[in-house]
């Protein structure tokens, strides 16, 4: 049976979860720092680089922080990523055999769904707890809203098109958790290695108030 508390526990840590893309190893620990100590302390670092699972084995290290792997596609980069240390799992999508292999390995998946049938065939599983993908295109805040009282058992962590401007009004939902988003970590502040801006955001993300 899927571990919701265990899902739910990183996921209110804080109200937003920042999407990472890490291309240099060397800025995996410095970024992942910047954000905890700006009060962020759950970091999904996205598969989408030849340097993730080794940033994932390196930001595991870093006090007060929750490593977990997003963009986690199939089972073999679930197993991957666990390998690797992740804590929790991340897709933008969600297979039969991926939401299966969460549960087998006992680690916390989070599964991208953006439609009621996508969010009901993961609540078959057991999956109570899913990310709501790509939330700005697939019909945003209003959309999630009109899924509350049909999938009631069901909470979200709407990812796509969040910023500071709009979190606000996801967080406000009922059956929303908390969002993610990548504007914490912006491509241009990761490669200045300006980790005093990350921080920065960080800490205007971990103040939102609803
Ligand atoms: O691929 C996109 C990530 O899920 C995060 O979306 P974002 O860059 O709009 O915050
Ligand atoms: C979209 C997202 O957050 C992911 O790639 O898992």
């Amino acid at each position: 049976m899927f571990d919701t508390a265990a899902l739910l526990a990183v996921l209110r840590r804080a109200p937003v979860v920042p999407v990472l893309i890490i291309d240099r190893l060397e800025d995996a620990v410095p970024l992942g720092t910047a954000l905890v100590k700006g009060g962020l302390p759950a970091l999904e670092v996205t598969l989408r680089t030849p340097a993730a699972l080794d940033a994932i084995r390196a930001m595991s290290a870093i006090p007060g922080g929750v490593v977990g792997a997003g963009t986690v596609l199939d089972r073999a980069q679930a197993r991957a990523a666990v390998e690797a240390g992740a804590k929790f799992l991340v897709s933008p999508g969600a297979t039969p055999d991926l939401l299966d292999a969460a549960i087998e390995f006992g680690v916390p998946l989070l599964p991208g769904v953006a439609t009621a049938s996508e969010a009901m065939i993961a609540r078959d599983k057991g999956y109570r707890v899913v990310k709501f993908f790509p939330a700005g295109p697939a019909g945003g805040p209003k959309y999630l809203q009109a899924l509350a009282s049909p999938l009631g058992d069901m909470v979200f962590c709407p990812t796509g098109g969040v910023s500071l401007d709009n979190a606000t009004d996801y967080l406000k939902l009922k059956n929303v958790v908390c969002v993610g988003g990548s504007w914490v970590a912006p491509s241009d502040a990761v490669k200045a290695g300006d980790w005093a801006r990350v921080e920065q955001l960080a800490r205007e993300a971990a103040a939102i108030a609803v």
